[in-house]
């Protein structure tokens, strides 16, 4: 099938409002096959019940603010890869420090604003300050869809984590294959609609 991939709009999470949606959440840094499995059962799901499908997304991924790990992939290359899986809408919330003070209802507010049909997260994704908030707090406001894990052939996860240390370990064959690659995907082609972000859309 043909994607039309300029249909894409990324918005920041001060901007998106809709009457009905379906949301995938989470870093994503890397976009690997995990999270495409992830986002692309969210994505199928909202063109089912024909609602608009929403990746809500962090940048910088949490783990790189709190000075844990080095990041795996761009914001450009991020949102190539995920508008690429077909989402409507991209909400990027700018995380720094101040962010990272909200609190977990505040979170759940927000994705209140896109009144969500269903939200779809890995079993152990965490929310709001000192990651106070887990899945049961969201399905205590949603319906939660939690993702099957993704393994690698030899059984293990496929993890951000694991593609950082293959990629340090200068192991980049392996590292792709977990990421999964797309063809010409380096260049976002949908639409911005917010000025914070650090990068330009590219000129059709
Ligand atoms: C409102 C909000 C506040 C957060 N505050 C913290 C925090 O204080 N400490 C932290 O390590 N992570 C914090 N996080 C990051 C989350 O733990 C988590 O990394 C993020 O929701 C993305 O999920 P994922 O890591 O499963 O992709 C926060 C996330 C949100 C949405
Ligand atoms: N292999 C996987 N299969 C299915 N879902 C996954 C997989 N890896 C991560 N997820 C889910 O995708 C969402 C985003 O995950 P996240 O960005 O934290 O990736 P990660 O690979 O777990 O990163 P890190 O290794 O840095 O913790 C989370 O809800 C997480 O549970």
């Amino acid at each position: 099938m043909d994607l039309d991939t300029t249909k894409t709009q990324v918005l920041s999470d001060t901007q998106i409002s809709l009457s009905r949606s379906i949301i995938a959440i989470g870093a994503f840094d890397g976009v690997h096959r995990g999270h495409q499995a992830l986002i692309s059962a969210a994505v199928n799901e909202a063109r089912t019940a024909k609602v608009p499908s929403v990746v809500w997304t962090f940048d910088p991924p949490p783990k790189v603010v709190f000075g844990r790990v080095p990041q795996l992939c761009t914001l450009e290359e991020k949102l190539a890869r995920i508008t690429r899986l077909g989402a409507d809408y991209i909400v990027v919330a700018s995380f720094n420090r101040h962010y990272a003070a909200k609190s977990a209802k505040s979170f759940l507010d927000d994705l209140g604003r896109c009144n969500p049909s269903s939200i779809h997260v890995g079993q152990d994704f965490r929310f709001g300050r000192k990651q106070s908030g887990d899945v049961g707090d969201l399905a205590s406001c949603f319906n939660v869809n939690i993702a099957t894990p993704v393994n690698c052939d030899a059984g293990e996860p496929v993890s951000s984590t694991r593609i950082r240390a293959l990629r340090a370990a200068g192991r980049q064959t392996e590292a792709d294959s977990l990421q999964g690659a797309f063809d010409k995907v380096s260049q976002f082609t949908g639409r911005l609609l917010t000025e914070d972000l650090r990068f330009k859309e590219t000129t059709q």
